[in-house]
């Protein structure tokens, strides 16, 4: 069984999948298998495993069975649920002859192998008494006809475009790191002067000279090794910039179902990870290329001096690097593990900051903090593991080097006593032996600098090979075309048998067979019980998602053809989970518009009825709020999201829940301007309150994620059906 890794917190699922397709020798890349997997916000479900798995070409089964039926060897590798919050894959079971215990082989893609007994195994397993879920693959027909899509790597030329436009400083590095190993290779000779020609002839006069010249070196030594650093750090921390950059505009591209697979700490941890390939790319690579213009040049001096100790050199250095590349592969797996742990560590801190009121409200503070500790154990224990491993790979390193130095200086030895070579040519060997660990040092370095950036680059590769939002091709919608295009019969938005599932094919249906026609200029109100899916149907007609089937247009145009970013801006929305930012409540408002239109602000500020609160702060409307600023209230806050949609002043606007933090009197006002603000506009209301939505032209009932009543209130009311008793109670308050 070959090991796959998980890469980020929710790809157990995925990696299980990859690492029982390679047993059959076919490999997947896990983008891929993430994809088919539907991973959603609380990871993978066996479904989506299952799913993917017969996508695949798997057959599979899914029970719960008890421990003798994975004992079995006929039904592995299977995937088994882990503590009831992941998935390994049992590989192998094995009869232990000294305890006479079966010993059961599981690959856990977040740790590594691991064999436990049954009781061991059973704890984690089990779900309930003597059961556990397991999910059986079994090549089917198609397994080998399938083909695997190619994985998409990112190599290092992608990388390497990052060094283009700092070909100068490059060259500037690079005559500075030659001029150094030019200077460091006069020492050996001057060495070898020093003891022959100064201590040789007992003249002082030859031994000045040569210790000042060594003095001089030195000096110019330093002064390149300034020059270099400061050019290094220059370069680096803009490429550095470059790389964040172009991944934040990556990740600003890429669609709303992307996020909902991923922790906060999957992309800090990433951006962390740009460092090392920075350093990489500037110090590594270079000193590198020049570490190894030094060890050939001072291979070629050693050759000049003795044949032999090249030989040796030459075997003893290449068993040392064979040494350390042994190490490579297990360093990879930790490493992996060791970005997970991080991810985690940075995960549960930023939930710790934001659930700090709801931890001391429900004395949530031991538990926390626990499970905190638990982060940092399983975090030290990775951490065990790399440096047991890094000083496994630098002792060996070093131990076979230093033999190595032994061995050559008791072949210079044995050399001189024979009266083959000089003693000042012995301690200039000396010298340049000593010279010469250090570029090998750096040699190793390298590899495991490679080996980071590598790493680093194929999570880098993908964030950028994911698909983007908008597709090329598609139509870019300006206000005259959505104004003159026509839609037989009357204009609008056009919901045609819309079914949706967030969680691919098998998952439950939020939305069924959906069809709704919402006419231009008119106000559609959407009701229903919690949970029944109506943000959801805002989410797809504000493209989020895609539905699974069925069909929306808006007016002539297909919802599906239409550039996501072109149709948006036609659209302003007031999300139930709306997001103030940290900056002033105008850019609060205006947000990406650079050129602040003063009438429009004012219009938005009044509508939503923000002037009195503004007026009453010493700042007014340059008053930084959000995380770095002042707190608003929940009222606050929402008429906030809506002078940023009037402000926005779009053809067609969607309000979920936009009022429901508002006292009776300023929803009242705020819906009375809103009124006059809407006339002419297509807007979508969902509210619960029924002043909300009374007054609206036509009003939709949610039911399980189907329509189940449609009109306006007074027929609906009279009907007597869902929609009445959703309001009931409201209905009797307000008589
Ligand atoms: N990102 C998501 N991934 C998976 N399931 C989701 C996601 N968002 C919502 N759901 C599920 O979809 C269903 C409908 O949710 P939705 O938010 O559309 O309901 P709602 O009618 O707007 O509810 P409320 O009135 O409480 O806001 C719920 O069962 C919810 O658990």
């Amino acid at each position: 069984m070959k090991f796959i890794a998980q890469h980020d917190q929710m790809d157990c699922g995925p990696a299980c999948i990859a690492m029982i397709a390679m047993y059959y020798k076919k490999k997947y890349p896990l983008g891929y298998l993430r994809e088919n997997c539907f991973l959603g916000k609380d990871g993978v479900s066996l479904l989506g495993i299952s799913i993917a798995s017969e996508k695949i070409g798997f057959d599979t089964f899914s029970a719960k069975v008890a421990i003798e039926e994975i004992s079995n060897k006929k039904n592995l590798p299977c995937i088994l649920h882990w503590n009831q919050n992941h998935f390994v894959v049992l590989y192998d079971v094995k009869y232990d002859f000294f305890s006479k215990k079966n010993v059961y082989k599981i690959a856990d893609p977040g740790y590594g192998f691991i064999k436990l007994t049954a009781e061991q195994l059973e704890k984690s397993w089990l779900s309930d008494n003597d059961t556990g879920v397991a999910l059986f693959l079994k090549p089917g027909d198609q397994f080998l006809d399938i083909k695997p899509p190619k994985e998409e790597k990112k190599n290092f030329q992608f990388i390497f475009h990052y060094l283009r436009p700092y070909k100068s400083e490059f060259f500037q590095l690079f005559i500075g790191l030659l001029g150094g190993s030019l200077l460091t290779l006069i020492f050996p000779f001057l060495t070898q002067a020093l003891i022959d020609e100064g201590i040789g002839n007992q003249s002082l006069r030859i031994v000045y000279i040569i210790l000042l010249a060594q003095i001089f070196l030195f000096l110019g030594n330093s002064v390149i090794e300034i020059i270099r650093n400061w050019i290094t750090l220059y370069i680096g921390a803009r490429i550095n910039i470059s790389i964040i950059s172009d991944f934040l505009r990556k990740l600003m591209k890429l669609p709303i179902k992307f996020f909902d697979a991923k922790m906060i700490g999957d992309f800090t941890q990433r951006i962390a990870d740009h460092e090392r390939i920075e350093a990489f790319l500037t110090s590594q690579s270079l000193f590198t290329l020049f570490s190894l213009i030094n060890v050939s040049v001072f291979f070629i001096v050693l050759a000049y001096y003795d044949l032999m100790i090249v030989m040796v050199y030459l075997i003893f250095t290449i068993l040392a690097i064979i040494w350390v590349l042994f190490f490579l592969n297990k360093r990879k797996i930790l490493d992996y593990q060791s970005f997970q742990r991080r991810a985690e560590h940075q995960d549960s801190i930023y939930e710790l900051i934001n659930g700090m009121q709801e931890i001391k409200l429900n004395n949530f503070e031991r538990f926390k903090n626990n499970a905190w500790e638990g982060i940092q154990i399983k975090l030290f224990q990775v951490n065990q593991r790399i440096l047991q491993v890094n000083q496994y790979q630098s002792v060996g390193f070093n131990f076979i080097n230093h033999l190595k130095n032994i061995l050559v200086t008791f072949i210079a030895a044995n050399e001189v006593i024979k009266g083959n070579i000089s003693l000042g040519a012995m301690l200039s060997i000396s010298y340049i032996i000593g010279q010469m660990n250090s570029p090998i040092n750096q040699l190793t370095n390298f590899f495991r600098s490679f080996q980071d950036a590598r790493i680093s680059m194929d999570r880098l590769g993908e964030v950028h090979s994911q698909n983007e939002e908008e597709i090329q091709g598609q139509i870019i919608l300006d206000g005259q075309k959505i104004d003159q295009s026509e839609n037989h019969g009357s204009r609008g938005i056009r919901i045609h048998d819309l079914s949706f599932q967030y969680e691919g094919p098998k998952s439950p249906y939020i939305l069924k067979d959906i069809s709704l026609f919402i006419p231009e200029g008119k106000i559609t109100a959407i009701v229903g019980a919690s949970g029944s899916g109506k943000t959801t149907l805002m989410k797809i007609l504000l493209k989020f998602y895609p539905p699974a089937s069925g069909e929306i247009s808006v007016n002539e145009f297909l919802l599906n053809e239409m550039s996501s970013r072109s149709w948006r801006k036609h659209c302003g929305a007031v999300m139930q989970d709306g997001f103030i930012f940290s900056d002033t409540i105008e850019r609060n408002i205006v947000t990406g518009d650079e050129n602040v239109n003063d009438k429009k602000l004012r219009k938005a500020i009044e509508t939503a009825n923000l002037s009195e609160f503004i007026e009453r702060l010493p700042l007014g409307i340059k008053t930084k709020i959000g995380a770095a600023g002042n707190g608003i209230s929940g009222g606050q806050k929402q008429r906030i999201l809506i002078a940023r949609a009037v402000y926005k002043n779009p053809k067609y606007l969607f309000f979920d829940e936009a009022t429901s933090a508002l006292d009776a009197d300023n929803e009242k006002l705020i819906m009375e301007k809103l009124d006059e603000f809407l006339k002419g506009k297509t807007s979508v209301i969902i509210a619960h309150r029924l002043s909300t939505v009374k007054n609206a032209h036509q009003i939709i009932v949610l039911k399980n994620g189907n329509i189940v009543e449609c009109g306006n209130h007074s027929s609906l009311v009279s009907n007597k059906g869902d929609y009445f008793h959703l309001v009931k109670n409201q209905l009797e308050l307000g008589n």
